[in-house]
């Protein structure tokens, strides 16, 4: 938020304040609203997205206690909890001050006041709105959250990234596990150097081969020129391979090879290529479920796993699911020209109450729809409709026993995984594209 890009509300019972202040602040903010009449209040919000509201303390009242202004503080409160709201009072009453403080007034400024101080608070508390908090690190894609959890992911993520260490990250499916592998490349001292990524899980067992290590031309009937594999590419920098916990066995022991080795030989040559890279992986397995040695060698869990970070589920991190809605409904309220949305206290509690089996990728989704939705300058809890595509929490796909609902819930964990793609979807479902239309169609997703 920018000051020629903030909205004021000025509500004050004296035409001559709300002269003075509406010439002060027109010319430096993009809107100034002026009412005499607090009773306009919601009216005046529901039609405009306000940014900031100036708010007089003492209305027409018989005591000049301040308790008016408290009042309709706490109104205003009520109807966008994130608003910020500067209180104006004749009086220097300081225990009052600190009481509207109290109450969630964001500053406090005493009559006859200097312009410079009203422009000056006016400007913090949108600098303040600006930095969002995020991980102070370099990367283009910032990490929101200030969860003790993700406190942890941003220490260890500032101590081992310079270093070489292959790092595992572990995460259910949406928890921001690309965003911390592309993290811990953009400040490591690889940074200027590929980061490559390859979704193992998705590769089969031909494609494995060619596309990891590469090919010589003739190597098989479609290589017709040579082609170097992911490994090669990602020289000098880092490779990252996402849902490792999916690949066979066999392959793992080819992988395990290469790490050993480092050095890959692409499919029909001879000659080994030597590979310099910092081997970030990714799953959405435990690592109880990982270490299960009938699916996943031990020694290849070493190799991979130096270090590992385990991301937890959004449901697992409230202040984060509030930081991010307000960073996602800021961005899309941009870039669907939306002004700023604000969002209500029933939205905020719809919002909270759902379990986000998607996590923070299904939270994205169902913002941006609410945003696109919206009709007034406050989201409202019909705004938010939460998608038929995320799967439900294990928890409660383990208690289906109903054939047709197992195969509901496989047929959306198969498409949130492959992000929407009908294709991927279908190949790994074992089925055609058509039968997988078929079976969208039949239970409506
Ligand atoms: N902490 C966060 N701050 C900002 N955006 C986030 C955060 N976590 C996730 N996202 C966003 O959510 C989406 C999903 O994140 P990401 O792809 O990193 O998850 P993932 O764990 O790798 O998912 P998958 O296992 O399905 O590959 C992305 O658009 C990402 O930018």
């Amino acid at each position: 938020m920018h000051l020629q890009n903030t909205k004021i509300l000025i509500i004050d019972d004296d035409e001559d304040v709300l002269t003075a202040l509406r010439l002060l602040l027109k010319s430096k903010v993009k809107e100034v609203v002026v009412s005499k009449n607090p009773n306009r209040i919601q009216n005046l919000m529901e039609a405009t997205a306000f940014d900031l509201v100036i708010l007089d303390m003492n209305f027409n009242s018989l005591v000049n206690t301040g308790n008016e202004g408290i009042f309709w503080l706490n109104r205003i409160k009520e109807i966008n909890p994130e608003i910020d709201v500067i209180l104006i009072t004749a009086y220097g009453d300081i225990d009052l001050a600190i009481r509207s403080l109290k109450e969630g007034a964001s500053d406090f400024i005493i009559k006859p006041w200097q312009n410079e101080k009203i422009l000056n608070a006016v400007q913090a508390l949108v600098e303040k709105k600006k930095k969002q908090p995020k991980l102070n690190l370099n990367s283009e894609n910032p990490i929101i959250g200030d969860s003790p959890a993700m406190e942890n992911v941003f220490v260890k993520l500032k101590k081992v990234a310079p270093t070489d260490a292959n790092i595992l990250i572990l995460g259910e499916n949406g928890t921001g596990k690309d965003l911390v592998a592309r993290a811990i490349h953009d400040n490591s001292l690889r940074k200027n150097k590929p980061f490559v990524k390859v979704d193992v899980g998705a590769l089969t067992e031909t494609l494995f081969e060619s596309e990891l290590f590469g090919y010589k031309k003739g190597a098989f009937t479609d290589a017709r020129a040579d082609r170097k594999g992911r490994f090669e590419s990602a020289h000098g920098g880092t490779l990252f391979l996402d849902e490792i916990g999916n690949i066979p066995l066999r392959q793992q022991a080819r992988l395990l090879t290469v790490l050993q080795n480092r050095q890959v030989t692409p499919l029909g040559s001879n000659e080994s290529i030597p590979i310099d890279i910092r081997l970030i992986c990714a799953t959405n397995l435990s690592i109880a479920d990982l270490a299960d040695e009938n699916t996943f060698r031990k020694d290849l869990i070493y190799r991979i796993n130096t270090i590992d970070f385990t991301i937890p589920a959004l449901r697992e991190r409230e202040s984060d699911l509030n930081l991010l809605a307000n960073y996602f409904v800021d961005f899309y309220s941009q870039k669907y020209s939306k002004g700023s949305l604000s969002m209500s206290p029933e939205f905020l509690k719809k919002l909270k109450g759902h379990p986000f089996p998607g996590n923070v990728r299904e939270l994205q989704y169902v913002l941006e729809r609410a945003v696109i939705m919206a009709e007034k300058a406050s989201l409202a809890a019909d705004d938010l409709t939460f998608s038929a595509i995320e799967k439900p929490l294990k928890a409660d796909v383990q208690k289906e026993t109903n054939l047709d609902a197992i195969e509901r819930n496989t047929i959306y964990a198969v498409i949130e995984k492959n992000n929407g793609n009908i294709t991927k979807s279908a190949k790994e479902l074992g089925i055609t594209r058509a039968a997988l239309y078929r079976r969208l169609n039949k239970y409506e997703l």
